[in-house]
C-alpha cells in the first residue's frame, strides 16, 4: 500500500488534475468509485438481501447512487434515502439520473440488524458538525447493528484530522479512493473506519508529484533507504557511540532500558553516564553497555568529545529540575565538529515546562551548528502540553498539525506518542504510525523508544527518518509479544523486527 496520505483539499486537487489529464472524466471516476463500493458490499455480504444507501447532497452521495445502481443490477434490494438533492449539472446529479431507483426520505430509513447500510452521506466535503435529520440517520444506523460500508469516510469523520464533527457513523468497512486520508489512521477516526479498503478508481499516481504530499503512513518505505546497516568495512566506532544519562540510585533502570535498546538498534558502543551514587547499581546490571561516572555538565561534554559520542539520551529517570536544564544546555553546544543527535524524553521535557523558549533556543543552536535539526523530542500528550500548552488545547487541529507546529517551534523532530504516534519535522513532514499495540502502554516502554532512536541517530541516520524508523521498530517489537509485555521484553524483540527489515521479508508493510 502506498504511504502518501492526502488531506481533503489535496484529494480534490488529485481529482481535478486527474480529470484534466484524462482519460477518466468526473462521472467516470464516480462510476468507478461506486463500482468499488458495490464490489465490496457484494463480496463481503453475499447473504444481505436489503442494502440501505444513505445519500448526501454532494459527490459522496453521488458515489452512493452509482453503487446503488450496480447493487440493484446484481439483484440486491437496494433502497436509497436522500434529503437534499444534488446540485443540477453536478456529477452526483448525473449519477442520480442514471440510477433509476426511487428516492426515499430519511423517515423511511429503518435498517434491520441483518441488513447492510452504505453510508454515502458525507466524505471529503464535510464542512461542519452533522445535525438535524442527518444526525438522526447516523444514530439510527449506529443503533441498528447493521453492517455499515462507508464511502470514502464514515460520515461525520473529518478526513483531515480524524476528529468527529458532531456525530459519526461507525463502519465495519470503509472504501476510500486513490490514497488513504489522515483521518483513516488518526484516533478517534481509525476506530470508526473498521477495515479500510483502498480502491483504484483510475487516478494516475503521477498527480502526486504536483501535489507534493507532506503527510505519510509510517511504513519502512518511508525511510528504508536511509537505514544504517553495517557493511563489511564497519567497525564499532563507525557505528556510533550513544551516551545515556542515568538518574540517581533509585531511578537508574530507565537509562539502562534506553541504553540496551540503543545497542540493539545497532549503535557500535553505548555508555551509561551515571552520577556517582548510582554507579554501583548500574555496574551490577550492565554487561555490553559501558559505564562512566559523570557528575557535572562539563564532565559530560568532555567525555562526549573525547569518546566521540554521536548521540545522547537525556530525561528518562534523570530527575526534573535545574540540573537537567544545565546538562541539556551544555550538550546542545556539541555538534560543531561532527553531527550530534540528542533525544530528549520525560524529565528533560518536563524540566523546561516553565521556560520552553530556553529549550527551543538551545535546539536552534544545534540546528545552526549542524545545518539540520539533530534533536528529537519524545513527549506523550501530557508532556506535550507542558511545552506547547497552546497547541495541546488547539480546537479542531489535527495531531499531525499540532506536532508539525511544535517541531517548527522547537527546531526539533517531535515524536508525539500515543496509539497513533505522529512523527513531525520542522520542514513540515509528518508520519502517522499504525503498527502499535496497546500492550506498549507499560512503564518504561517510552525509555526503550528513546534508546532506539538514539541508536539510529548515532549511526548517522537523518533525524526525521531515525525517529520514524525508531517508532516503527518499537511498535513492531511490541506487536510480536502481545499480552504480558513489559518494557524489559522489548529490547530482546528488536532483533526479529530488524531481521525482517534486513532480509526484506515483507515487501509491503
Ligand atoms: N470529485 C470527484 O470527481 C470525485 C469525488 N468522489 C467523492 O466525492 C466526495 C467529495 O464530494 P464533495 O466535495 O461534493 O463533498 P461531500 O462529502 O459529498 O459533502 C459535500 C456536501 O455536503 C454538504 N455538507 C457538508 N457538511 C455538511 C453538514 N455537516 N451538514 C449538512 N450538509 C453538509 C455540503 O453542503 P454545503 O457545505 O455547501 O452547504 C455539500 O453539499 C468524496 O468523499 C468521494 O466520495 C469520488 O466519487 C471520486 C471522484
Ligand atoms: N494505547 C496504545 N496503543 C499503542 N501504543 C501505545 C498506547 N499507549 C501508549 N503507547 C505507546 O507506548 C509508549 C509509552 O511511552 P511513555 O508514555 O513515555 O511511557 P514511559 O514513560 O512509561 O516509558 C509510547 O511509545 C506510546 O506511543
Ligand atoms: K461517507
Amino acid at each position: 500500500m502506498s504511504f502518501e496520505l492526502l488531506s481533503p483539499t489535496e484529494m480534490s486537487e488529485a481529482d481535478r488534475l486527474s480529470i484534466a489529464r484524462g482519460p477518466h472524466d468526473g462521472p467516470a471516476l464516480m462510476r468507478n468509485a461506486g463500482a468499488a463500493v458495490a464490489r465490496e458490499v457484494l463480496s463481503r455480504y453475499p447473504q444481505a438481501r436489503t442494502v440501505h444507501v444513505l445519500a448526501g447532497p454532494g459527490n459522496n452521495g453521488g458515489d452512493g447512487f452509482a453503487a446503488a445502481r450496480l447493487l440493484a443490477q446484481a439483484g440486491v434490494d437496494a433502497r436509497v434515502y436522500c434529503e437534499g438533492r444534488p446540485v443540477a449539472g453536478s456529477d452526483a446529479a448525473g449519477a442520480l439520473a442514471d440510477m433509476r431507483l426511487p428516492l426515499l426520505g430519511f423517515d423511511a430509513f429503518a435498517p434491520e440488524e441483518t441488513d447492510v447500510v452504505v453510508d454515502a452521506l458525507f466524505g471529503a466535503g464535510l464542512a461542519r458538525a452533522i445535525g438535524g435529520a442527518y444526525a438522526q440517520a447516523v444514530e439510527k444506523a449506529n443503533a441498528s447493528g447493521a453492517c455499515v460500508v462507508a464511502v470514502d469516510l464514515p460520515s461525520g469523520l473529518s478526513g483531515g484530522s480524524g476528529l468527529v464533527l458532531g456525530t459519526a457513523i461507525r463502519a465495519g468497512v470503509t472504501v476510500t479512493f486513490f490514497r488513504l486520508k489522515p483521518g483513516h489512521l488518526l484516533y478517534p477516526g481509525r476506530a470508526l473506519c473498521g477495515d479500510t479498503v483502498l480502491a483504484d478508481i483510475g487516478i494516475p499516481a503521477d498527480v502526486l508529484s504536483e501535489i507534493g504530499p507532506r503527510t505519510f503512513r509510517n511504513t519502512p518505505e518511508l525511510w528504508r533507504e536511509t537505514f544504517p546497516w553495517p557493511h563489511s568495512g564497519s567497525h564499532k566506532y563507525a557505528r556510533g557511540h550513544v551516551g545515556v544519562f542515568s538518574g540517581g540510585p533509585s531511578a537508574s533502570g530507565a537509562a539502562r532500558l534506553a541504553a540496551i535498546s540503543a545497542a540493539r538498534a545497532g549503535a557500535g558502543a553505548v555508555t551509561v553516564l551515571s552520577p556517582k551514587q548510582a554507579v554501583q547499581v548500574n555496574a551490577m546490571h550492565l554487561t555490553a553497555v559501558m559505564l562512566k561516572w559523570i557528575d557535572t555538565p562539563e564532565e559530560a561534554v568532555n567525555f562526549a568529545k573525547d569518546r566521540k559520542m554521536s548521540s545522547a539520551v537525556i530525561g528518562p529517570g534523570f530527575g526534573v529540575g535545574e540540573r537537567c536544564v544545565e546538562f541539556l544546555l551544555a550538550l546542545a553546544g556539541l555538534g560543531a565538529e561532527s553531527p550530534f543527535g540528542l533525544v530528549l524524553d520525560a524529565d528533560a521535557i518536563t524540566s523546561f515546562a516553565d521556560a520552553p523558549d530556553r529549550l527551543f533556543e538551545a535546539l536552534a543552536a544545534i540546528g545552526a551548528q549542524t545545518g539540520r535539526e539533530r534533536a528529537v523530542l519524545t513527549p506523550h500528550e501530557g508532556e506535550f502540553r507542558r511545552l506547547f500548552p497552546d497547541l495541546a488545547d488547539a480546537q479542531g487541529v489535527s495531531k499531525p498539525e499540532r506536532a508539525r507546529r511544535a517541531a517548527e517551534r522547537a527546531n526539533a523532530v517531535v515524536i508525539l506518542k500515543g496509539p497513533d504516534t505522529v512523527i513531525a519535522a520542522p520542514d513540515g513532514r509528518a508520519a502517522i504510525n499504525v503498527n502499535a499495540t496497546p500492550f506498549l502502554a507499560t512503564a518504561g516502554s517510552g525509555d526503550v523508544l528513546a534508546g532506539i532512536v538514539a541508536g539510529l541517530l548515532a549511526q548517522g541516520m537523518p533525524t526525521f527518518e531515525a525517529a520514524a524508523a525508531g517508532v516503527w521498530l518499537h511498535a513492531e517489537a511490541g506487536a510480536r509479544f502481545g499480552p504480558g509485555l513489559i518494557a524489559e521484553d522489548l529490547p530482546a524483540l528488536l532483533p526479529a523486527a530488524l531481521s525482517e527489515l534486513y532480509n526484506g521479508d515483507r515487501t509491503s508493510f
